[in-house]
């Protein structure tokens, strides 16, 4: 028998009425008892008396045993949901900043306190990644798990490739439509997605790793000189963040911009849809499709775990109670392509080898193979410079360094 649900509500932005909407349509035994928002005097389409701007009309209320937390702040989202947790209510989130920041924590307090915190709508909107990360690989040797996590990058590099829409134009469309974060720095400089991918790769690895550590580098120096490059080659780019278990000690962690051939499964995912292909030693390849951002989408997903709730589902976090042994390395090799100005960016780089370099008035790129870490330590620069940098082979292309 599912036990009833009495929720506390945070956020009536975009998610939260779009969750809301979803439940009116169902009956489930499950009451929306109060709803905490920032601004009081903000119209809302409910009545008044279910709102309130004080938290502990929730934390305090013996009566409310879920809370749904989807706010815009990173800060009041962990003080909520710790709370919660360490008083014995188990909590829904989709703030994938808040849980990759704080993952550690929110472990031990669940741990700690017998409480469950759930979080699909957190990676890939719509897409139910974790739970299948979580039970169904749960006896799986994952070679990789890959894709398009960012809904509002992938639009704006939709509208760009597909309709030639500028880009402050796609990420205006994007803020406008709900999907881009408070901060759009967040989609389009690929934090977003490293936040997922670190939330993801905890269940598919037991890892949990400082999101500080994990190079994230986006699509805001994208150039029309790229977009000439990838439509000669018959490519697409696409912002990847990949993670990959290089052999059975090292994990290896990235987001970049990935020129995507017309075979892969991600050259057909546009818009706001997102696609996570997971590559397993038995299984082979398996992909996931759907919208990765947006009320309705991303509410559906809040809302199984709700429902899970109801029977006490909690994440058992079962690659991590292996202790497999696993560590995070950046001391790794794979191909780039990147384009420049500045020939001293070329040479600092350290490539290991160059495979193609081209100069044509302005337009000036190499690939190469280089070292992950020579990366990070310019990544600075080469944003300065407004350099662009994709990932430019197979994911089997990507190996330990040689000295690790
Ligand atoms: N939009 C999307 O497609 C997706 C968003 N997410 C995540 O879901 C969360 C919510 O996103 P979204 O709905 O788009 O955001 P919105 O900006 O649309 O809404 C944010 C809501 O949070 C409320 N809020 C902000 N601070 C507080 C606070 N301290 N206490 C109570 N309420 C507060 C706001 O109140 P007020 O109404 O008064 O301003 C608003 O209702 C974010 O973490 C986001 O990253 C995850 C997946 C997809
Ligand atoms: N800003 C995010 C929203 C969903 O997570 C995105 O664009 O994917």
């Amino acid at each position: 028998m599912s036990k009833k649900l009495t929720i506390g509500l945070f956020g009536f932005g975009v998610v939260g009425q779009g969750l809301h909407d979803i439940i009116r349509t169902k009956n489930l035994n499950i009451e929306i008892k109060k709803i905490a928002i920032k601004n009081p005097e903000k119209k809302r389409t409910l009545d008044a008396s279910l709102f309130t701007t004080d938290r502990n009309e929730i934390l305090n209320d013996p009566e409310i045993n879920t809370v749904v937390e989807l706010i815009n702040d990173t800060e009041a989202a962990f003080e909520i949901v710790s709370r919660a947790l360490s008083t014995g209510k188990n909590v829904v989130s989709a703030s994938k900043k808040m849980i990759a920041l704080h993952l550690q924590e929110l472990l031990d307090l669940q741990r700690e306190h017998g409480t469950s915190l759930l979080y699909e709508a957190a990676v890939c909107g719509s897409i139910p990644i974790i739970r299948n990360l979580e039970e169904y690989y749960d006896n799986e040797l994952l070679h990789s798990i890959s894709g398009i996590f960012n809904g509002s990058s992938n639009y704006i590099l939709s509208k760009g490739f597909l309709e030639g829409l500028d880009y402050d134009a796609a990420l205006k469309q994007a803020q406008d439509l709900g999907f881009a974060e408070t901060d759009p720095t967040m989609d389009v400089g690929g934090y977003d997605a490293k936040f997922k991918l670190i939330i993801a790769a905890a269940h598919a690895y037991g890892v949990v790793i400082d999101p500080e550590k994990v190079i994230n580098i986006g699509i805001q120096t994208l150039s029309a000189y790229d977009l000439q490059y990838a439509r000669e080659k018959c490519l697409k780019i696409k912002l990847v963040p990949v993670a990959i278990e290089l052999d059975d000690q090292h994990v290896a962690l990235f987001v970049l911009p990935k020129f995507v051939k017309e075979s892969e499964f991600l050259y057909n995912v546009e818009y706001e849809y997102n696609g996570v292909t997971v590559q397993a030693a038995f299984a082979d390849q398996q992909f996931f499709f759907g919208k990765g951002a947006g009320g309705h989408p991303t509410g559906s997903a809040v809302l199984s775990d709700i429902a899970a709730l109801r029977y006490d589902y909690a994440y058992e976090y079962k690659k991590a109670k292996l202790q497999n042994g696993l560590k995070f390395t950046n001391n790794i090799e794979l191909n780039i392509y990147l384009r420049y100005e500045d020939e001293f960016l070329v040479q600092d780089l350290g490539f290991i080898h160059i495979y193609e370099r081209y100069y044509s008035g302005d337009f000036k790129y190499v690939i190469g193979k280089i070292n992950l870490q020579n990366l990070i330590t310019h990544q600075q620069r080469i944003s300065d410079n407004k350099a662009f940098v994709a990932f430019a082979d197979q994911l089997t292309g990507v190996s330990l360094a040689s000295a690790h």
